[in-house]
């Protein structure tokens, strides 16, 4: 069933508790969307706790081919935009299908040189993924957009104009898209049904200190008076809080305890009040240097419903670690996923290892959402405890490596888990985090 051996074999010595403490650094889905914000200052820009994941590569590399010269002095990551000038398209091609945040780059591009080549997307395949919304955002501001055999072709020949938009979904990536394009467009922009993702107003956050005029109003709308010019911006990113409900529930599914130093309590409600539900335990501690320790205090956990949707609810990249967890609760958990159509495909290796998990085409939580009419598998029941055992694994994509990640941890036995580079994507050393909290695994 596996495909041949690979150099990025885990093996897993599993049923140990992780126990002890680690630290995230800057979010993986704000890191990357400041990088490219550096490309619209006339001035250098300095990106503090940047975390060495592949992501951060990709864009670093994109930004050097587009002539930024990107240094890493330990401390910061330094970006000067001084050159910016058009990269050729083969070596931006390198990079097709491996990262979303190319699309990001459509506006700081047309701003700064009139045109941009955009390679094929990459990102965890959960979904279609399309990305009608942004370029239709980019053709309101005036891009004219074509598909050629080389990527995407986009030019301004009337320059970007501020516009008035209403996204059909709060679309994080397309909210960006509207933010990276109107902060130097010419007029004011209007954006409804923007995503509030705390990633969004870190990069709002970021974009005011560069000089960008933007106000954030109540349900969803967002103002964006267009400027001139930016400058460059000193910024210390949020932590990234997927990182944090990971070994969060990591934590929870192997019986342990660990402190996640770094973590922030108000990124995390939704998430802390779901995992108290399940019976998990956590204290804040917001000292400097503080974070938040996570523990499975004894006893059963508790079966528990669950909704992922927009912030300020449940996110999506929180639901397949927490599923592990669930495994192990008394009783039935239910999950409806409302943001991606394919989200549920790695429960079945969570089967083969014992658990037991239904998934249904119906909407199964409180909520008809996009999926329940259009035939998506997008809810689960859980069905629980379950004894886990190891078992040779594939990982799929990123989170849902890292659940079953989880899984072999919390597993009785030996698991193999094949493709654990994908995991590299979003989670820095993580290899070294689950030695330092005591797992045995071997590369
Ligand atoms: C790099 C990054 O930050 N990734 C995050 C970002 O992804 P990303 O920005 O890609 O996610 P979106 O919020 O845009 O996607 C949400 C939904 O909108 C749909 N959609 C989106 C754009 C579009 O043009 N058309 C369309 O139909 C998507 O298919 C999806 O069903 O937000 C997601 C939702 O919090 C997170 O899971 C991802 O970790
Ligand atoms: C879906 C995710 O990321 P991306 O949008 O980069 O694929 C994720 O981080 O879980």
């Amino acid at each position: 069933m596996n495909a041949p051996l690979t150099d990025d074999l885990l093996t897993v010595h599993g049923g140990t508790p992780l126990q002890g403490e680690i630290r995230v650094r800057g979010a993986k889905n704000l890191v990357s969307k400041a990088m490219v914000a550096a490309l619209l200052g006339d001035a250098p820009s300095r990106l503090f706790d940047v975390p060495r994941i592949r992501d951060v590569e990709v864009v670093r590399d994109l930004l050097e081919l587009h002539g930024v010269r990107v240094y890493d002095d330990g401390d910061a990551l330094l970006l000067d935009p001084a050159n910016v000038e058009r990269a050729g398209v083969e070596e931006i091609n390198v990079h097709a299908g491996s990262s979303r945040i190319p699309i990001l780059f459509c506006g700081p591009l047309l701003h700064r040189l009139g045109q941009a080549i955009i390679p094929d997307l990459g990102g965890c395949h959960i979904g279609p993924r399309p990305i009608d919304f942004h370029l239709q955002a980019l053709r309101e501001f005036g891009a004219m957009v074509e598909k050629t055999d080389e990527g995407l072709l986009l030019t301004a020949p009337h320059g970007l104009r501020g516009t008035k938009l209403e996204l059909p979904f709060p679309s994080v990536g397309a909210t960006e898209q509207v933010l990276l394009t109107a902060v130097m467009a010419d007029g004011v922009t209007e954006l409804r049904n923007a995503a509030v993702e705390p990633e969004i107003i870190d990069l709002i956050c970021l974009l005011q200190k560069m000089g960008a005029i933007i106000s954030v109003h109540t349900d969803r709308v967002i103002e964006i008076e267009g400027v001139d010019r930016l400058s460059g911006y000193a910024h210390r990113p949020i932590p990234d809080r997927i990182e944090v409900a990971s070994w969060a529930a990591a934590a929870l599914s192997t019986g342990g305890d660990v402190t996640v130093h770094g973590a922030r309590q108000v990124d995390m409600m939704t998430f802390l009040n779901i995992f108290r539900s399940v019976g998990g335990a956590y204290t804040v501690d917001d000292t400097p240097g503080g974070g938040i320790r996570f523990w499975h205090p004894g006893g059963d956990l508790k079966a528990t419903a669950l909704e992922t949707g927009v912030h300020p609810g449940f996110m999506t990249d929180w639901q397949q670690p927490l599923v592990v967890a669930l495994t192990q609760a008394s009783g039935l958990s239910i999950v409806h996923e409302t943001v991606y159509e394919q989200r549920l495909g790695y429960t079945s290796a969570l089967n083969q290892m014992g658990a037991t998990i239904q998934v249904y085409r119906n909407c199964l939580g409180g909520t008809p959402c996009r999926f329940g009419r259009r035939n998506f598998i997008h809810s689960a029941v859980i069905a629980g405890p379950s004894k886990l055992n190891g078992a040779d694994l594939r990982i799929p994509d990123l989170r849902a490596g890292f659940s079953h990640l989880i899984a072999a941890l919390a597993a009785e036995g030996i698991s193999r888990v094949h493709g654990v580079k994908l995991i590299h994507r979003g989670y820095e050393d993580f290899l070294a985090k689950l030695t330092a909290l005591g797992a045995h695994v071997e590369l």
